[in-house]
């Protein structure tokens, strides 16, 4: 006999509300030991019949339920998916952060991702926490993340997804993070080890000024180094890099480094040795570093004790010097000694004990017990200066000279402060003066820069010119002089050689003369 749509609803409706009843009843009533051992088959009943497997990763973990590095980087690596998928989704503002505002998926809400054409699912979810915390942050839920996957997939979900998901999370979390810039002079003697703030210098290598041939040559290197993690293990070298920087003041040395670690993507660990105690100092500071760094130490050879070949050629300038003061002006060489003994005693007092061997010690021990990607970098205006020991190849693995402005460094400026790529009648004059003078980008990018709102490019271009004329004729009067100078030093050198032949060919006669009467 046919039942009717209404009594089959009816019918329906009765099994629903018996069923909750006899759920109601079993949650009051059934002792708690009775559930657990339910529940537990009902769980072990579902795993046996369902083909997917669950992994759960938990915001927080161990005693004290501290925020869990993984759930944060599954939480970054979702959050780039999920932004695109998902529909509830969840703002946080991260400080330390390129773009603050970081989405991520919102409690409950599934999304779908695909890895080597496997499908697998990732909910938000929100639990009770298996345990209290014995101390600090105590949590009424613990948020986590599921990952649900078919069985078959095991082996590859557990071994490559997973390992996937953790690289592509830290690549996001390193390429949002904020640089930071490491200084350790905290100004203070008992305030020893690193300080630090955000480094946010805009030189970029496109706004550099030199040569682009030398532009490239670095860059290239940097990339080299950037993904040769590979080929350093494989070599059996420390995953680092050094580059000497050296050249005239404001060619470019610190905008270079700048420019490395905006590049690389780095922090810059700027090593103040004058203010570094001794050698353990150094030590404890460079085993600090963190990888992914740029560790830099400028004008090298102002900083370091005397030592090895410094000390030998100070003796030989000392020489040098004494035998010169015979033969110039002995007024103006006491005033220059005068001005030489200041700056020695300025010099002095700003040293540490830091020594060269420690410095090499140090340098050496950071790789063997830091492991790797870390550049260090010198900087110099004196590269005769420096001890060969500090800067041989394997130390310092490339040596990049920082010269003065030519014409194709000049372009670039141009480009970056008057936004001009050419000018028919001014840029081939600045061509020839940049080529006859010796003049460094730092001051030719002030001579370019406007001095009112009103000064056009043409007349940044035209006092250029102006400048490096006036420039040019100091330098020649400059060549005349000390031409002037090294032939008169020449004049009485010929003098002196003159009258050193006449009292030879003398006594020789006096000599000769002797001998005659002698054998007389
Ligand atoms: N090659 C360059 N490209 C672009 N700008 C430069 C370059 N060289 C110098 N400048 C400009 O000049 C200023 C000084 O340059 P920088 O401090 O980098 O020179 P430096 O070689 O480190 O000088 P020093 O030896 O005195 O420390 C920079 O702020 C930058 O604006």
């Amino acid at each position: 006999m046919a039942m009717g749509i209404g009594e089959i609803l009816s019918q329906l409706g009765s099994i629903a509300a018996s069923l909750m009843f006899v759920y109601a009843m079993y949650e009051q009533f059934c002792p708690s030991d009775l559930r657990k051992f339910v529940e537990n088959y009902k769980h072990k009943f579902t795993d046996l019949m369902s083909p997917y497997i669950q992994i759960t990763f938990n915001e927080s973990s161990g005693e004290r339920l501290k925020q869990s590095e993984t759930y944060t980087i599954i939480q970054t690596y979702l959050g780039a998916n999920s932004s695109k998928r998902a529909k509830r989704l969840e703002a946080e503002v991260v400080e330390d952060s390129q773009s603050p505002l970081v989405l991520s998926m919102d409690d409950n809400e599934e999304i779908e991702d695909e890895f080597n054409g496997v499908k697998v699912w990732w909910s938000a979810n929100s639990k009770a926490p298996r345990r209290k915390a014995s101390s600090g942050r105590s949590f009424d839920v613990v948020r986590c993340f599921t990952l649900t996957f078919h069985k078959r997939h095991r082996d590859l979900i557990t071994s490559s997804y997973i390992q996937h998901v953790l690289e592509q999370g830290k690549a996001i979390i390193f390429k949002n993070r904020r640089l930071k810039l490491y200084t350790n002079n905290g100004g203070c003697w008992w305030m020893s080890g690193w300080s630090h703030t955000n480094f946010a210098h805009p030189a970029r290598f496109e706004t550099l000024a030199m040569e682009p041939e030398k532009k490239e040559e670095i860059i290239n290197d940097l990339v080299k180094f950037k993904k040769g993690k590979e080929y350093y293990a494989k070599v059996g070298k420390a995953w680092k890099r050094g580059y000497l920087l050296y050249g005239p003041p404001g060619t470019g040395k610190s905008t270079m480094i700048s420019a490395i670690a905006n590049f690389m993507n780095y922090d810059v660990y700027d090593l103040e040795l004058t203010t570094v105690k001794d050698n353990n100092e150094l030590k404890t500071l460079l085993i600090e570093t963190s990888s992914k760094s740029v560790i830099v130490i400028e004008d090298i050879d102002c900083s370091l004790e005397l030592t090895g070949q410094r000390k030998k050629k100070k003796e030989k300038d000392h020489t040098d010097k004494n035998e010169n003061k015979e033969k110039t002006d002995k007024k103006s060489e006491e005033e220059d000694e005068d001005d030489d003994n200041d700056d020695e005693e300025e010099e002095e007092k700003r040293k540490s004990n830091v020594t060269l061997s420690g410095l090499l010690n140090s340098i050496d021990g950071i790789w063997s017990s830091c492991g790797g990607e870390r550049i260090i970098i010198f900087t110099t205006n004196f590269v005769d200066k420096l001890d060969p020991a500090l800067i041989r190849r394997g130390r310092m693995d490339k040596h990049i000279e920082m010269s003065y402005c030519r014409y194709q460094a000049f372009k670039v400026l141009a480009k970056n402060y008057l936004d001009v790529e050419s000018h028919g009648d001014l840029f081939p004059i600045i061509e020839k003066l940049l080529g006859e003078t010796n003049m460094s980008p730092a001051d030719v990018a002030e001579n370019l820069m406007p001095k009112s709102t009103t000064e056009d490019a043409e007349s940044c271009l035209k006092n250029l010119i102006q400048y490096l004329e006036i420039a040019k004729e100091k330098e020649e009067e400059e060549a005349k002089k000390n031409g002037e100078k090294a032939q008169l030093v020449a004049g009485k050198d010929k003098q002196e050689l003159a009258q050193n032949y006449r009292m030879n060919r003398w006594r020789r006669q006096v000599k000769n003369m002797r001998n005659f009467f002698g054998s007389c």
